[in-house]
């Protein structure tokens, strides 16, 4: 009998990973995630382990750096042993409101993955017992499509999507007037 192989033990954790995926280096919004193949809705594209960085450090260093870009919201786990009563001021209502969550950085191709406002087709989950992040398809994807999630409202970019539609829009207006003009 081999004990080994017949007791999975708890921290061993599956990568499961699509493996239709390349990287395209040039794209509006700089490298992005394509798919190779189709992939079916619900699919896991990657599962991604998580650096969760100290909240101090984070906002001491890290967010003065390029890695700002990548890092996403990490809910902070609650101490196992109630925190020693605090040396600090505490405001007039005697409430201490300690700061809930951190930022994380998402390690392999996790970070890779582009901001889309109207066309994610991934989505992903926070694995906070593992430390992880879980990208699945949202819905059926197509070949050479780029693979994009949500960033969330409050984008620290100018949005590529958006200064496309800016563009064909301009395009459209110049061709109405046009259309105006030759039917004058
Ligand atoms: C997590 S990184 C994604 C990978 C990145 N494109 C790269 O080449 O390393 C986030 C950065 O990608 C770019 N980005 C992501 N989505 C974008 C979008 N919709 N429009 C323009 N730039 C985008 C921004 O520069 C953003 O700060």
């Amino acid at each position: 009998m081999n004990g080994h192989t017949e007791q999975q033990p708890s921290n061993k954790i599956a990568l499961e990973r699509s493996t239709s995926l390349y990287l395209l280096s040039n794209t509006p919004k700089g490298r992005g995630v394509f798919a190779s193949h189709s992939i079916p809705k619900g699919t896991i594209i990657d599962t991604c382990p998580v650096l969760i960085l100290d909240p101090q450090e984070n906002a001491t260093h890290v967010e003065k750096t390029a890695l700002y870009h990548y890092t996403y919201n990490w809910p902070l786990r609650s101490p196992p042993h109630p925190a020693p009563p605090s040396k600090q001021p505490q405001p007039a209502n005697g409430v201490r409101k300690p700061s809930s969550r951190t930022q994380a950085v998402v390690l392999g191709l996790g970070s890779m993955f582009n901001h889309s406002t109207h066309d994610q087709n991934v989505v992903w989950t926070r694995d906070l017992e593992n430390e992880l992040v879980i990208y699945r398809a949202l819905r059926d994807v197509a070949p050479d499509e780029e693979l994009c999630i949500s960033y969330g409202d409050h984008l620290t970019f100018v949005d590529a999507e958006k200064a496309e539609g800016a563009k064909e829009e301009e395009q459209e207006s110049e061709e109405d007037m046009l259309g105006r003009i030759g039917l004058g």
